[in-house]
């Protein structure tokens, strides 16, 4: 009892020392303690307030300027070329489920509706190919009805920007059934711009680390590169996260898909047909390679990187785009290293590339389209999986013959054949620096007296073939230095 007195008597005690100092005079001013608390208080409060205030009028002066540039165009205003047409500010829910999206049909086969029968196929060539052949090869039109070679960038300028609204609108807001497939890079969907033309939609992956200005300038840059065996950019979007490239339609599928898609016992691709792919290949990248500026390096030649228009012109895709997409984001370092077998083995051990690395991907295709057979196929006998080194054994072994595709109805002539076989061994020359140019590639396969330069050849000669198999080191033959001026356009890199 007189305990809890006690300390009840203490309690007071303190109670009262408390508000005695807090009553007491301070030196300061002769304020009491706690006026001085009070003050110090208000001054806390007073200061994370103006803090509070800076940031948030900061931040709307920030957001106001972005406005402004943007509604200015200056991100699409790449260059006086390029017209913006409008920017609909939208939250882009249609694109982001891209990633779920199946790939039709269209990806491995062509789409039912849209695949000409082979016959098709061919009565149009039949049909169109002589002219071709005559030297009308500048390409087909493109989607906007212009041809290739009369493209005047000082007239038309090189494309233009795209809104998404445009884009969501043409692709019917980035349907499933527009579709054409998906890649690496992104999926890719068929569009019918307001004009009418159509367009594919690149809708890329992952693109937030891709900062706006080096987009596009990465993009003015392959949008500036006109050629006809070359899929050619008419124009980007970049609104927001959003990143797209548009390309003119190429409407006949890849070489991937009709190598390898549909089997049946005769393919629609006879070997005119396929040398004429592979020569319009080796311009396309010989065009990048020799008439850029800086010259450009594809790193990713496969035959699904080859389009083909219904006269059998093919486009090579996806050039630039390594560069474009390869600086920042993390999924882009398997894109980098090419594809598996088609990669040189200096690029693939070192890292280091140059276009050797492109022609030797070049002659592992023409392998492909020689063959019919993937550059890899486990489903083949264990000495036959790898195309390389199945092909070379083959040559080194007089069995050139049996190389080519068992779907080829009409066999190629011994001399076209060996044409064809030596330019592969050439090509994948482990030697680098032996490998021989893309412009030099369309001089040996376009040559009828290669590799027949005479009439009467040496023995030494009649086995070039068989030792090239073994050596795969050769001397190519004297050829200009690029293309024909009809087949490489002025460059038009800067
Ligand atoms: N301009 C185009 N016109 C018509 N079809 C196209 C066009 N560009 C791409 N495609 C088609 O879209 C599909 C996806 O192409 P994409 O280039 O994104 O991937 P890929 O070449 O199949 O694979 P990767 O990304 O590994 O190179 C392919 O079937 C391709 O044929």
């Amino acid at each position: 009892m007189s305990d809890s007195g006690n300390s009840s008597g203490e309690n007071q005690g303190s109670v009262s020392s408390i508000s005695h100092k807090l009553t007491s005079k301070t030196p300061f001013l002769s304020l009491k303690l706690y006026a001085v608390i009070a003050i110090l208080v208000l001054c806390v409060l007073a200061t994370f307030l103006l803090i509070f205030l800076c940031v948030r009028t900061n931040r709307i002066s920030r957001k106001r300027k972005m406005r402004v540039k943007h509604s200015s165009g200056s991100i699409p205003l790449v260059t006086k070329d390029i017209v913006e047409i409008k920017a609909a500010d939208r939250p882009a829910e249609n694109c982001v489920k891209k990633k779920e999206v199946k790939i039709v049909e269209h990806n491995k086969g062509l789409k039912k509706e849209e695949a000409h029968t082979p016959r098709d196929v061919i009565d149009e060539e039949e049909k169109e190919f002589g002219d071709v052949e005559k030297g009308k090869s500048s390409g087909g039109s493109d989607v906007s009805g212009r041809s290739d070679a009369s493209v005047e960038p000082q007239n038309i300028g090189w494309g233009r920007w795209y809104g998404l609204r445009e884009l969501e609108m043409a692709t019917r807001g980035f349907a499933d059934e527009n579709v054409i497939g998906e890649g690496g890079y992104g999926v890719v969907y068929k569009g019918v711009l307001q004009d009418g033309s159509v367009v594919a939609v690149k809708n890329l992956l992952n693109n937030k680390g891709q900062a706006e200005k080096e987009f596009k300038v990465e993009v003015e840059a392959i949008g500036k590169v006109r050629h006809k065996n070359l899929v050619g950019l008419i124009g980007y979007c970049a609104e927001g996260a959003q990143r797209m490239l548009v390309y003119e339609y190429i409407d006949n599928g890849n070489l991937e898909q009709w190598l390898h898609g549909d089997v049946r016992p005769v393919s629609p691709l006879t070997w005119d047909i396929r040398m004429r792919i592979a020569i319009g290949t080796a311009k396309g990248l010989a065009y990048l390679h020799e008439g850029l500026e800086p010259k450009v390096v594809h790193r990713d030649v496969k035959s699904s990187n080859i389009l083909l228009d219904r006269k059998w012109n093919a486009k090579v895709s996806d050039f630039g785009l390594a560069k474009l997409l390869g600086s920042e984001a993390s999924y882009v370092t398997t894109r980098v290293m090419g594809t598996f077998g088609y990669v040189s083995p200096e690029y693939a051990s070192t890292g280091m590339l140059n276009e050797g690395s492109d022609v030797y991907s070049f002659g592992v295709l023409l392998m492909e389209i020689i063959t019919g057979r993937s550059p890899i196929d486990y489903s083949r006998p264990a000495g036959e999986m790898n195309l390389v080194d199945w092909f070379k054994g083959m040559v080194a072994n007089r069995r050139g013959e049996e190389v080519v595709d068992p779907l080829i109805e009409v066999q190629p002539s011994p001399r076209a054949l060996k044409r064809a076989l030596l330019v592969c061994l050439r090509c994948i020359d482990m030697d680098v620096v032996k490998r021989p140019k893309m412009g030099q590639i369309v001089h040996m396969l376009e040559a009828d007296d290669f590799p027949f330069r005479t009439e009467h050849r040496s023995a030494k000669d009649k086995d070039s073939l068989q030792s090239n198999a073994t050596t795969v080191s050769t001397r190519v033959p004297n050829q200009p230095k690029q293309s024909r001026e009809d087949d490489v356009e002025r460059p038009r890199w800067r």
